[in-house]
């Protein structure tokens, strides 16, 4: 009669014990035996456990417990998947590892940088000022200002251009509504959530509203208005700051702000694209000539 396949502790496999039943237990991944016994299990009567076992040992991650079966016990030993898939998966981990190393980095310099977070912080008397490039921010004063600068625009010309102002706004606010609510990270500890007018997804921090309305308002600006250069550099200086300022008051993580500036970008490239004129939705103009 064959002996029972055992795990490094000499347990046959499939035996239960009761270091199986928790998840923080090393058999699902917590000191790594798992994993061992996985690869261990799955190599086939011809396979060589000293190198199932260094392969495993390769991957920190894994001792984490984030492979693939690590939900299942030893009781449940999984009928011997082909080696290459086990090696395959050890891949993705390495991924893991840089993404969580990002994360880490992320909320350690957003920490960092926060340092408007409250009064009492480093910079605390600097708050105000802070808050104040916020509003420039906002999405109420732009779509307001817009909505005005539409009612008062005389020229066919400007309407065409605020006609679009007003979609890139209304874009912007769709799309980073989406992303929140679907992303829903929430936003840094050291935030006091005493924002002007926010609607119920601002309580997520991914992507940044405030960075990608700079990135969209500031590109849309510079490809439509005829400026002199050094109201072109306060432009993107405006836009830098603002993101800046986003960190700094503890609003936002550094990678919220940093992908806000890219999305707020890519809408802008939408926005030309679908670029709304009187040829190709003359419903809006004549709506609005109505008015
Ligand atoms: C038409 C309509 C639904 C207008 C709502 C405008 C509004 C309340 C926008 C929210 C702006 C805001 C507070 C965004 C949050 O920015 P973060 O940079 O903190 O993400």
């Amino acid at each position: 009669m064959p002996s029972p396949r055992r795990n490094l502790e000499g347990r046959p496999l499939g035996a239960s014990t009761s270091s199986s039943s928790s998840p923080s237990s090393p058999a699902h991944g917590g000191g790594g035996r798992f994993e061992f016994q996985s690869l261990l299990s799955s190599r086939g009567p011809g396979a060589d456990p000293t190198c199932a076992r260094l392969r495993a040992s390769e991957s920190p991650v894994h001792r984490r417990g984030s492979f693939p079966l690590a939900g299942t016990g030893p009781s449940q030993a999984p009928s011997a998947p082909p080696p290459d898939e086990d090696l395959m998966d050890l891949n993705p981990s390495f991924l893991g590892i840089a993404l969580r190393s990002l994360l880490a980095i992320d909320l350690w310099l957003s920490k960092k940088l926060g340092v408007c977070a409250g009064e009492s912080s480093s910079w605390g008397s600097v708050r105000p000022l802070m808050k104040l490039l916020e509003i420039s921010g906002h999405g109420i004063p732009w779509l307001l200002g817009t909505l005005y600068c539409l009612s008062r625009s005389d020229s066919w010309a400007g309407r065409e251009v605020l006609m679009n102002l007003l979609f890139a706004l209304l874009l912007d606010l769709l799309l980073v509504g989406l992303i929140k609510g679907l992303v829903r990270r929430r936003r840094p500890a050291h935030n006091q959530m005493d924002m002007f007018f926010t609607l119920s997804v601002d309580k997520y921090s991914f992507p940044s509203g405030h960075s990608t309305r700079a990135a969209l308002v500031s590109r849309f600006i510079l490809n439509h208005l005829v400026l002199a250069i050094p109201l072109r550099v306060l432009v993107v200086l405006w836009a830098f700051i603002l993101g800046l300022s986003r960190v700094m008051l503890g609003r936002h993580n550094v990678t919220d702000v940093a992908f806000g500036f890219f999305l707020g970008y890519m809408q802008y490239s939408i926005v030309d694209y679908c670029w709304l004129s009187p040829h190709n939705a003359p419903f809006l103009f004549v709506l609005w000539n109505q008015h």
